[in-house]
């Protein structure tokens, strides 16, 4: 279908991607919710039963995880990737059980997010999410947590159910969460008012938000205006609510917060670059450079870059800072370490200097725009 264009279509979404965070499973005690576990489960069979595919993105492996551990909220890696380890099984069963009453089967998807930025793994999963809808299965993805690392990791799945949202095809992207809907300002503040709608980056000029969840959620309201950021730019419309709302939302009811589409669909490499990869460093052009990157999108040349910060490799993503700001991201094509002695210089002087055959600094094809932030940080 087109992509919905309003609230009300959402009815007519067919393939939809709901993402539902840990704070919405987890009860007082910060354990799992399973009687929350199987109202959600319950919305979801109805979509299924009404003819739609649904992809659910679960966090709450960790929450899971301390009942039978006997531990708190783990502060360090290896026992937040132990624990989701624990977690993660005893999450799918749960909601293999809870699903099957309604006389469905679920299939576990977990990724990192090197799955999503390597293309043939990012092929090898839509390939899997197909063929999972094709035959009738509810897939439940979650990051895969016990082996992803610090470095390469989302931490929370906000980002990731966009990108999943962008694999799958999806029509709409859904974000249950635990208050219902983007508050002007954190809602624990008094006086603060929900925004019903974004439709551009003007909705979003006196919205205060947060990187602080609630207890046992990760990223707070940041990373879900990341995830609408994201999915909107690619043409998916998104509705963040409560996951009591759940429904109401899926119906295209007037709950929580709606965000329109901001651009088209665009290939799953820029999006990872332009959103979720790894900054290690920064290349400061010259005017022309950056118009050159982003009027014309042309790569970039040693000639226009005249400086650089951090420690990086060939391969590595870095930003392109112009005069007024940081203008692209993009996999540079030599280390921090090479670099220095290209500043400023043209292909001829670098073929001088002996670098018999000089590649751009960026390749185009290995660059992303950053907008001024369609929907600001
Ligand atoms: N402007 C805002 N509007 C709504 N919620 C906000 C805002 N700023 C911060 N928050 C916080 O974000 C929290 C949700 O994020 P998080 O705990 O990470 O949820 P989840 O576990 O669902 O991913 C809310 O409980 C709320 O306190
Ligand atoms: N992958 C982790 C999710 C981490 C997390 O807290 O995410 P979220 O609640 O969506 O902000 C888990 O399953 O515990």
């Amino acid at each position: 279908m087109n992509a919905p264009t309003s609230r009300s279509d959402l009815a007519r979404a067919r393939r939809i991607v709901v993402k539902v965070g840990s704070s919405s499973l987890t009860g007082a005690d910060g354990r799992l919710d399973v009687a929350a576990l199987r109202d959600l489960v319950s919305v979801l069979a109805t979509a299924r039963r009404a003819g739609r595919q649904v992809v659910l993105v679960s966090s709450g492996a960790i929450a899971a995880g301390l009942g039978p551990l006997g531990l708190g909220r783990p502060r360090d890696l290896a026992t937040a990737q132990a624990t989701a380890s624990v977690g993660q099984g005893l999450l799918v069963a749960r909601y293999t059980a809870a699903f099957a009453e309604h006389d469905l089967t679920v299939g576990q998807v977990l990724l990192t997010a090197g799955d999503l930025i390597r293309r043939q793994h990012y092929a090898n999963a839509q390939r899997a999410l197909e063929r999972l809808l094709a035959l009738g299965v509810v897939p439940v993805v979650n990051e895969n947590d016990t082996v992803a690392t610090d470095e390469v990791r989302f931490g929370d799945n906000d980002r990731l159910a966009a990108l999943v949202s962008h694999l799958a095809r999806a029509d709409a992207l859904v974000l249950l969460t635990d208050v219902d809907g983007l508050y002007d300002g954190p809602p624990s503040q008094p006086g603060t008012r929900l925004v019903p709608e974004v439709t551009s980056p003007a909705d979003l000029a006196a919205v205060e938000v947060t990187g602080r969840g609630s207890d046992i959620g990760t990223g707070g309201m940041v990373t879900k205006l990341d995830a609408a950021s994201i999915a909107t730019g690619s043409g998916i419309p998104v509705v963040l609510t409560s996951a009591p709302n759940a429904s109401r939302a899926l119906a295209g009811d007037d709950v929580g917060t709606w965000f329109a589409v901001t651009g088209r669909r665009t290939s799953a490499r820029r999006l990872w670059l332009a959103h979720a990869a790894q900054i290690r460093g920064r290349l400061h052009i010259d005017a022309g450079a950056a118009r050159a990157v982003t009027d014309g999108k042309r790569s970039l040349l040693a000639a226009g870059v005249t400086g650089l910060d951090g420690e990086f490799e060939a391969g590595d993503a870095v930003e392109l800072v112009g005069p007024d700001g940081v203008v692209a991201r993009g996999l540079v094509a030599y280390g921090s370490a090479e670099l220095p002695a290209m500043l400023g210089k043209s292909s001829a002087q670098l073929r001088e200097d002996g670098d018999a055959l000089p590649r751009a600094v960026v390749h185009r094809d290995d660059l992303a725009q950053v907008h001024r932030r369609a929907l600001a940080r």
